[in-house]
């Protein structure tokens, strides 16, 4: 963490950590055109703090009992260039200080720094993606000082630093608990140092802040103005809400840069009484796919806030959900253990689902609205097929697809039953990668007979599609697994089937192929799926599917449960390979050249799944000898 640290005369200087370092570099030479949401920033960070004293003082009232009300300060020295927002929170201690405005702790900022190139010009339009929190205030400061002392110690310690490449603390005094940030505007940045402006940046960004946030000093006859309506946003009558008030608030709670994709705001009345302001994001948040998947929501308990970490509040496929809830039934004195455990919380998640479902519902009714939510959290909400055992049916009539006949586009279940062919009677997929997936031979026969196949590219299509689900009494039936029988419904106009190779010299190929193969594959056999190409892999049905048994040997290893599972190989008895090759077993003496045919036909198949011959050098040596002969 420190790279350097000296005590002189008390002065203990630090050097920031390197990515610190670069994101400040970015700060201080920053253009970005809207500097004034350090502001925001910093006001949305002292609210935080003190929701989180309130929080505390709920077990320890001594915290707060001095000065219970919270607030937020500006205070404007013109002459000195000085620009200081403090709060009464909670303050931080001398290593909190260290820790939180020396390193990089939140998820955010760190993506915001994997994201620089180093192009000034590209990272500088990053921020306003990213947002940067405390950090932004090096875009109009100078220098910059924190004084902290925590709620419950004597102590006060000072930040300072101007943003090169190290800061210093030292012991300070402050009086009673709380964080004073004092800016030394940059010359150029005046603007801050107007109070009509700061009022204007407040009521933008900060109008939803729960507390009052005053401009010290300012009003007529120098006296203190409150600017924002300090009032929790969600109290407040929708009517009354403009949705950039909603967006702004959004921003807060949701750590957000984005716009909100919905929102949704309701008071729910009945066995048990809470509001919900929740918002759906346009974009993916960061940490989407933490393996933690936690919930974000924050949890108030009649304004005062508990917890932005109840996972009993929501499940993991609505982790993109972000917002507040506030109900007057928990009882204070919750604890987040208890929180967990509670029948009232499960109401209202349940409550909270509902309403989710509901709103996805309507909002489905335009197609291409929603296709941009669900290109960002389909992926995840696709989990609830897999693990909300109760919404399942709910959760695939949300679900969208894409297919062989979609092109860019998406559909849903219904359409793709309404578009199903003559005597069909399953929902096809097949699971792959985004890039080869729609090329899959398995594909062939399917194609032929113009059925519209699903193409599932997320790491829990794998999953769901396991479990047994139907749409609409259909099942759902994997290309690449089991036997395919479509000899029910009728080709597709125009297409045209060569002549396979006669029967019994098919055999004979199978016999050979067997022998040469083993233990290789499961099994060798005609295939009913293929048009064009001669041979392909296929899981046996009661197997794991292909695709997933290569994630579970790319995640877990070799000897993963089912990732070892043997596939038949199946090949295309019109394919003129095929046949040359089917005439040439019945000759004497094919053995030889029929075993290097079968290993490289198989080496083919794995090629085409994406997996690679099982023997490189043995393959080589194979394509060459075939090659040589056939160039001799
Ligand atoms: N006024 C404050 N009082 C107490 N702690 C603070 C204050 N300002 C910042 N902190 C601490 O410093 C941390 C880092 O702040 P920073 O603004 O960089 O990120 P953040 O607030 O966590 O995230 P975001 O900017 O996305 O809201 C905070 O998480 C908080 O712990």
């Amino acid at each position: 963490m420190a790279v350097e640290a000296k005590a002189a005369e008390g002065v203990e200087t630090r050097g920031f950590e390197a990515e610190v370092a670069r994101l400040l570099h970015l700060m201080v030479h920053s253009v970005y055109s809207e500097k004034e949401i350090f502001l925001r920033e910093l006001i949305s960070n002292a609210s935080d703090a003190c929701d989180r004293l309130r929080y505390a003082a709920l077990t320890e009232p001594a915290l707060t009992a001095d000065d219970p009300g919270f607030r937020v300060e500006l205070a404007i020295d013109k002459d000195g260039r000085r620009l200081t927002i403090a709060d009464n929170g909670i303050g931080m201690s001398h290593d909190e200080l260290v820790a939180n405005l020396g390193t990089i702790a939140r998820s955010g900022t760190s993506a915001f720094v994997e994201q620089l190139s180093g192009d000034e010009s590209k990272d500088v339009n990053l921020i306003g993606r990213f947002g940067v929190g405390f950090y932004s205030v090096f875009m109009v400061a100078s220098s910059v000082e924190v004084v902290s002392r925590k709620a419950g110690s004597p102590e006060a310690w000072s930040w300072t630093s101007d943003g090169a490449g190290t800061y210093a603390m030292r012991h300070a005094v402050r009086e009673g608990r709380g964080t004073t940030i004092t800016l030394t505007l940059r010359t150029g940045e005046d603007e801050f140092l107007d109070a009509w402006r700061l009022k204007k940046i407040v009521k933008t960004y900060s109008d939803h802040i729960a507390l009052p946030v005053i401009l010290k000093g300012e009003g007529e006859e120098g006296a203190d103005e409150t600017l924002n309506a300090a009032s929790a946003l969600w109290t407040r009558p929708k009517a009354e809400i403009t949705p950039e008030q909603y967006g702004e608030f959004y921003r807060h709670v949701g750590h957000a840069m984005d716009e909100p994709w919905a929102t949704v705001h309701w008071k729910a009345e009945g066995t048990i009484e809470y509001t919900g302001l929740l918002f759906i994001p346009t974009n993916r948040p960061f940490d989407l796919f933490d393996p933690k998947r936690e919930s974000r929501l924050k949890l108030y308990v009649r304004r005062v806030f508990i917890t932005d970490n109840c996972e009993a509040l929501l499940p993991g496929y609505l982790r993109f959900v972000r917002g507040v809830v506030d109900s007057a039934d928990l009882p204070l004195n919750i604890s987040r253990e208890m929180l967990q455990e509670s029948a009232l919380t499960a109401k209202i998640r349940a409550g909270l689902i509902k309403k989710i479902l509901s709103e996805l519902d309507k909002r489905a009714a335009d197609a291409e609205a929603y296709k941009a939510f669900w290109d960002a959290f389909g992926a995840v909400l696709k989990e609830g097929l897999y693990e909300d055992f109760e919404r399942r049916e709910q959760v695939l009539k949300l679900a969208r697809f894409r297919t062989t006949k979609s092109g860019e586009g998406v559909i849903s279940l219904a359409d793709y039953v309404a578009r199903m062919r003559p005597n069909q009677t399953a929902i096809h997929f097949i699971t792959g990668d985004a890039a080869g997936v729609g090329h899959s031979p398995q594909l062939e026969a399917f194609k032929a007979r113009d059925i519209e196949v699903l193409l599932l590219t997320d790491p829990i299509d794998d999953f769901w599609t396991g479990v047994g689900l139907d749409f609409d009494g259909k099942p759902f039936q994997s290309v690449t697994r089991g036997d395919i029988d479509l000899s029910l419904i009728p080709e597709a106009a125009g297409g045209t089937q060569a002549e396979a190779a006669p029967d019994a010299d098919i055999a004979t190929l199978i016999a050979a192929a067997k022998l040469a193969l083993g233990e290789q594959v499961k099994d060798v056999r005609v295939s009913k799926r293929l048009t064009d190409s001669p041979v392909c892999l296929v899981a046996d049905s009661g197997d794991m599917d292909m695709h997933l048994a290569r994630l579970l040997r790319a995640h877990k290893g070799a000897d993963a449960a089912g990732a070892k599972a043997v596939r038949i190989l199946e090949i295309n008895p019109r394919h003129p390979l095929v046949k040359a090759l089917a005439e040439r077993a019945t000759r004497p003496g094919a053995t030889d050249a029929l075993e290097d045919a079968a290993h490289l036909l198989l080496d083919q198949a794995r090629i085409i799944e994406g997996e690679g011959p099982s023997d490189p050098v043995a393959f080589a040596r194979r394509l060459s000898d075939v090659m040589v002969r056939a160039v001799a």
